[in-house]
């Protein structure tokens, strides 16, 4: 289980987060929506180890890593799949998997990459940043499953993408979590991410003000508060 226990995080004197508290348990795909600039990305920055709470607890599998770097976090299987992608777009497709295999069998893990995005095998000698900004989203989420996480925290990762593309990452999504990989979803598309989750947490101004199953979720008041979310 990845645990937030009352956590308080910002930047400098800005104040974003307020005693927040979200359970990640094994093999779950668990939703967080909210408003604009609600704090979901300092949320997922906390809870890989990027950003350092000013206080509350980061614990996994019961283990208190409050604190602990990012790495110290990946190293346990805690991926983070940033907004923006998070790809290195001067190196080929390949050395972009390679990095994050490092250690691991680099022909498998390639392997592995095409076998979720075939695409990637026809670009495999390409600058990453040579692609689609589609094609460069399926880069940065296939080199999060090379690495066989137990948690996957995904920021925005259908942003500014065709439909089409949007429907092959929601089913890449739907594959992953079948794998038995928890997912931690922050997603404009509200009821896609419903779809897939098995909890959601709503998030205003630095704040989970609902917390539950999604069937528990009152769709009116979800709307009204997330109108603009796409669908
Ligand atoms: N590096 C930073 N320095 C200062 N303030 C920041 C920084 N990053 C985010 N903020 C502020 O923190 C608040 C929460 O931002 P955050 O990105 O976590 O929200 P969000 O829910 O992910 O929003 P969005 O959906 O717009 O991405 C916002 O008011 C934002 O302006």
């Amino acid at each position: 289980m990845l645990e937030l226990l009352d956590i308080c995080a910002g930047y400098g004197d800005t104040r974003v987060l307020r005693e927040v508290s979200l359970w990640v348990p094994p093999r779950s795909v668990v939703a967080l929506l909210g408003t604009n600039g609600a704090g979901k990305t300092t949320t997922l920055r906390v809870a890989s180890g990027l950003l350092a709470p000013t206080s509350g607890r980061l614990l996994l599998g019961g283990q208190d890593l409050t604190g602990s770097p990012p790495h110290a976090l990946a190293r346990r299987g805690v991926c983070h799949v940033p907004e923006g992608r998070g790809v290195f777009p001067h190196l080929t497709v390949r050395d972009n998997i390679l990095v994050q295999a490092a250690g691991g069998d680099v022909d498998e893990a390639v392997e592995k990459a095409v076998s979720a995005f075939p695409v990637l095998g026809r670009k495999i000698r390409q600058p990453a940043g040579s692609m689609s900004g589609g094609q460069q989203q399926m880069l940065a989420l296939a080199r999060a499953y090379v690495t066989s996480p137990a948690y996957v925290l995904l920021d925005e990762v259908s942003m500014g993408l065709a439909p089409v593309v949007v429907d092959e990452i929601f089913e890449f999504l739907g594959k992953l979590a079948g794998s038995g990989c928890a997912l931690l979803l922050v997603e404009q598309y509200v009821t896609r991410a419903l779809e897939l989750a098995d909890y959601v947490y709503l998030m205003n101004r630095g704040r989970i003000d609902f917390a539950g199953e999604p069937g528990e979720l009152d769709s009116a008041r979800l709307m009204e508060q997330y109108l603009g979310a796409q669908t």
